[in-house]
């Protein structure tokens, strides 16, 4: 049997790798040997899918070789999908306690959580995205698994955060789960 290609997912964030993990062993046929490598990658301002691309071409470019990269936002719908991409920033200025005072004056507390994948096959190549979304409302922070902002988004048609669920049931409808899956089919279908 042909040895499996290598492909570098690129992140810093550890919990992030551990649910691609947890997520891609569900496929043994997955024709990639996932690697990691946390490199420092600027992120551009701009929609999620321009700072997903300009991510993986920059990745891809430093370790010239193919590679993933994954970028999630938070958008309020009462904001007008603020801060998106940006929810990093805010995560670490307001702290997991004080996120859900950001929609305090709103009786719209609408939160989509969404991942967005990108693959660059080489260097050179013009990296191919892969959106997931899954609708919620921000909350007061509630449940144990304390994954950035878990605690605050209550998924919609559960009646929990994605805290208090265990990591099976969130990586069976999570915004990344969703974008991991057509990544996926996709790798799949080209190897
Ligand atoms: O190296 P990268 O992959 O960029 O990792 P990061 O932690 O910088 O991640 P992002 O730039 O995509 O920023 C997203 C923010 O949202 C948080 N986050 C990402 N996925 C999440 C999830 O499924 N649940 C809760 N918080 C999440 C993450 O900790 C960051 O604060
Ligand atoms: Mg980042």
């Amino acid at each position: 049997m042909a040895a499996r290609k290598q492909l570098v997912f690129v992140t810093g964030n550890a919990n992030k790798l551990r649910e691609v993990q947890q997520i891609l062993q569900k496929t043994p046929d997955f024709p990639f040997t996932l690697t990691n490598k946390a490199l420092d990658v600027p992120e551009v301002q701009g929609t999620t899918i321009d700072v997903a691309k300009a991510k993986c071409r920059s990745a891809a470019r430093q370790l010239n070789g193919p590679v993933i990269t994954e970028d999630t936002a938070l958008c309020f719908s009462a904001l007008g999908g603020l801060p998106g991409p940006y929810i990093k920033d805010f995560l670490g200025q307001l702290g997991v306690d004080r996120l859900h005072l950001l929609l305090a004056g709103f009786e719209d507390k609408k939160a989509t959580a969404v991942c967005t994948f990108a693959y660059c096959e080489s260097a050179e190549a013009e990296p191919i995205v892969f959106e997931g979304k899954t609708e919620g409302r921000l909350v007061e922070p509630r449940g144990q698994n304390r994954f950035g902002w878990d605690p605050c988004m209550e998924v919609e048609g559960t009646g929990k955060t994605y805290a208090e669920m265990d990591s099976d049931e969130k990586n069976k409808l999570s915004h990344r789960y969703k974008a991991l899956d057509q990544l996926r089919d996709y790798l799949t279908k080209q190897a």
